[in-house]
């Protein structure tokens, strides 16, 4: 039996007592997804000193652009790459090293992570909610058979590991007012299934090999220069662009629909933190954060304030709507803010005037155009 281990016992926090076994993931025969005993040996160079050397799949959605942006200004332009299967506009092209990545082809990612000597990984590849009810198999295919390529080729590397999760990893019989870090989760949909999947592998690869893996439960996140990829808070983004070019926005939820948003700059800046916090702060892997809930109405209500001509009428998705109803109307984030100092900065008022500033500029620049 020469794939079965010794464990080797690395007690890196109270919170963790890892049992490390020196060979954790697929490794019949001489597979290349071995672990050798010193795991350490493929990033020997990287002391605490260096910039971690970063890698961000599925990087040309919504938020990987913008993370790469804030990365790079803390890390230096060359030390995050930015990967995706899509052709990236020239804007983001020529703002920093870019590379092809399927991360459903492991010897591609192993590729990019030795050659580029990569220390840090940002998960962001997905099918979001919407999509992902749209084409199950592929959401199936993507979120957990390319999960299992992302923890192997982090474990494999002893790469830091973050990976985002959802006010969709919780259902209907999670509490949703307020949702807590832990309760019952059972989402009832593929992108929940899947990132409960998530959450419960990485916290597995931690305690069991020591993988240093690190995860967010984000809230739908609102970001004015990036599109959102298909999921159910969309229209908390669509609004704004349509208050400012139309006048008005037709809705796909139900007016009193009471969901957890968060502004873009504060979903970043909650993922670098959670990445740069000691280990010893951490005494969980998986963290709610936090900024506002509100409906479509109380948004529009705001919008008003600024554009007072703004109607907004409802046009409801039953897809989307069954999705939001069984989703948190409020997140509970107080682990996140005691173990490692999360704040948000957004709320309401201000998440509204910077949106509005921004399709607000970007219209008059149209126009003198
Ligand atoms: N945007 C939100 O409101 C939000 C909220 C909670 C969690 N998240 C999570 O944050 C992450 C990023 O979200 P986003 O909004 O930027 O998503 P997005 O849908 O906008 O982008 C996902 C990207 O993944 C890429 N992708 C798809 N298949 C791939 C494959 N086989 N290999 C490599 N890349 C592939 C797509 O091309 C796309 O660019 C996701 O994991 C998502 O679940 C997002
Ligand atoms: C909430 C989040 O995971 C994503 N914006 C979705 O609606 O699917």
């Amino acid at each position: 039996m020469p794939f079965i281990r010794m464990l080797r016992r690395v007690g890196q926090s109270p919170a963790c007592v890892c049992w490390t076994s020196v060979l954790p993931v697929r490794f019949l025969g001489v597979s290349p997804r071995q672990i050798p005993a010193d795991a350490n040996f493929h990033s020997a160079s990287f002391s605490d000193t260096d910039h971690p050397r970063v890698l961000i799949t599925g990087g040309l959605g919504q938020l990987g652009v913008g993370l790469a942006n804030l990365l790079r200004k803390r890390f230096g332009k060359d030390s995050v790459i930015l990967s995706d299967i899509k052709k990236p506009p020239d804007r983001v092209f020529h703002s920093g090293p870019f590379i092809y990545s399927d991360i459903l082809d492991y010897k591609n990612l192993r590729e990019i992570v030795v050659n580029n000597r990569i220390t840090w990984l940002f998960h962001y590849s997905a099918l979001l909610s919407a999509v992902g009810e749209a084409n199950v198999s592929l959401a199936r295919a993507v979120n957990i058979t390319g999960l299992h390529n992302i923890l192997d080729v982090a474990a494999e590397h002893n790469l830091r590991l973050f990976v985002p999760s959802t006010i969709g990893a919780f259902g209907p019989t999670s509490p949703r007012n307020p949702t807590p870090d832990l309760c019952i989760q059972r989402p009832r949909t593929i992108y929940g299934v899947s990132k409960v999947h998530a959450e419960l592998m990485g916290e597995y690869y931690h305690y069991r090999y020591g993988l240093d893996f690190r995860c967010l439960r984000y809230p739908g996140i609102i970001s004015a220069d990036s599109q959102p990829g298909g999921g159910t808070t969309d229209y908390a983004v669509q609004i704004f662009h349509d208050a400012i070019k139309h006048g008005k926005f037709e809705c796909n939820l139900e007016a009193h629909t009471r969901l957890p948003m968060m502004y873009i700059d504060d979903c970043l800046r909650a993922t670098l933190e959670v990445m740069e916090a000691p280990t010893e702060s951490l005494s969980m892997r998986t963290y709610n954060v936090s900024a506002m809930s509100f409906t479509p109405e109380e948004l529009a209500q705001e919008v008003l304030k600024h554009v007072p001509e703004f109607q907004i009428t409802y046009n409801v998705d039953a897809i989307r709507q069954a999705i939001a109803d069984s989703w948190p109307m409020n997140f509970d984030d107080s682990n996140a803010r005691k173990d490692w100092g999360w704040k948000h900065g957004f709320d309401l008022p201000e998440l509204v005037t910077t949106m509005l500033n921004f399709h607000g500029s970007e219209t008059r620049v149209s126009q003198a155009n």
